[in-house]
């Protein structure tokens, strides 16, 4: 059994997380920027500005990270933070993520460097031994024990392969050696359930919406076979899985997004709500990645052109039918 693992983030993710592997670790550090969240974990084993009803495992503590050396104790750290605070997290962290297992959660691209998360911790601790993961898991089901799947996207370390399927062995797992694209499957996820909840704040019948669903995942295969290495990728539970549970269910953030900007309901200073909408984050590095690789892909630019604002979402739609027909 691993003995300490840390987990950066003391959001839903995180807290999921937390509580998930707790029972295959021996003691599990969160690490939160806010006192008070601490302070409830620690005090009464519950994350009150996340989950006031879940009772954390009593082998999770929490603590505010202040520096590296609280790092110290863990053989394995999972960080769980926004993509837009990984590298200010991984760098204020410095070497206290070297020498040991590191996992992202954070589905996102850096804008300009166009940089995965994975990508990011290598370049700013120099650690090789990085792992992702990623899948149909929304945090709060995650917290509450239900199944789910995920894709742990690692190289061929077995080692760290064995330490990946044993701290997520409550999770149905499929593995890919193609981490950045596993992390893209992440991305793309995120930026098509935006927009297939702009879509369904126009077209509210059945045949629409699964039509656009396969516009969507037909653009998004696109994209991953011409940057993808792992030419099973499309059925793993990072890509088919998660594109599914994000674009159809309104919990997802990024589908609730896209349906709330259809709608009119917000404008575009949504990204100061403080909401972790990472999909309106990434779809421009999305783009211009797409660029690089010369492919076409319609509907991420529509999602971009909405979210800046640019277009109606009526106008948007109808020209991407004709376009797309
Ligand atoms: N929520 C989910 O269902 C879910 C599932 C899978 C993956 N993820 C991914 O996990 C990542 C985190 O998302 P979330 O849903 O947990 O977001 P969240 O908004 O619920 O929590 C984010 C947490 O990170 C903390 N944080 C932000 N900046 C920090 C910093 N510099 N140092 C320490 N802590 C900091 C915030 O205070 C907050 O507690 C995202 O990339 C998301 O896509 C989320
Ligand atoms: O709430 P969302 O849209 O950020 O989705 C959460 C997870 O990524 C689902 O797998």
């Amino acid at each position: 059994m691993i003995s300490t693992v840390g987990v950066i983030g003391a959001g839903s993710m995180g807290t999921a997380v937390a509580q998930s592997i707790s029972g295959r670790a021996g003691e599990v550090i969160i690490f939160g920027r806010r006192q008070e969240i601490v302070d409830s974990i620690n005090h009464d084993n519950h994350n009150t500005m996340y989950f006031p009803g879940l009772r954390l495992r009593p082998n999770i503590r929490a603590r505010v990270m202040n520096d590296r050396r609280d790092l110290a104790d863990c053989e394995v750290v999972i960080i769980a933070v926004p993509s837009s605070e990984v590298r200010s997290v991984v760098n204020a962290a410095g070497d206290g993520l070297a020498d040991r297992y590191l996992i992202t959660m954070a589905k996102g691209l850096e804008y300009p460097s166009l940089k995965t998360m994975s990508e990011i911790i290598r370049e700013e601790t120099g650690n090789p031994d990085i792992a992702c993961f990623s899948g149909p898991t929304f945090a709060d089901e995650i917290a509450y024990g239900h199944i789910a799947g995920a894709t742990i996207g690692v190289g061929d370390d077995p080692s760290l392969r064995a330490t990946m399927s044993d701290l997520f062995g409550e999770f149905i797992l499929d593995f890919s050696d193609d981490i950045r694209a596993v992390e893209l499957c992440g991305v793309l996820k995120n930026v098509y359930a935006i927009g297939t909840g702009m879509w369904d704040s126009v077209y509210s019948n059945h045949n629409e919406h699964y039509t656009f669903l396969n516009m969507c995942y037909k653009e998004m295969c696109i994209f991953l076979r011409a940057i993808s290495l792992d030419e099973g990728i499309f059925t793993k539970f990072c890509c088919f899985g998660d594109f599914n549970l994000t674009a159809n269910v309104d919990k997802s953030r990024n589908r609730t997004l896209g349906l709330m900007v259809g709608k009119k309901i917000v404008k575009t200073p949504y990204l100061e709500s403080g909401v972790t909408f990472e999909g309106s984050r990434s779809v421009k590095g999305i783009i211009e990645l797409a660029k690089n690789h010369d492919i076409d892909i319609p509907i991420a630019r529509f999602v971009y052109d909405v979210l800046s604002g640019n277009n109606n979402v009526r106008i948007s739609v109808d020209t991407l039918v004709r376009r797309t027909a």
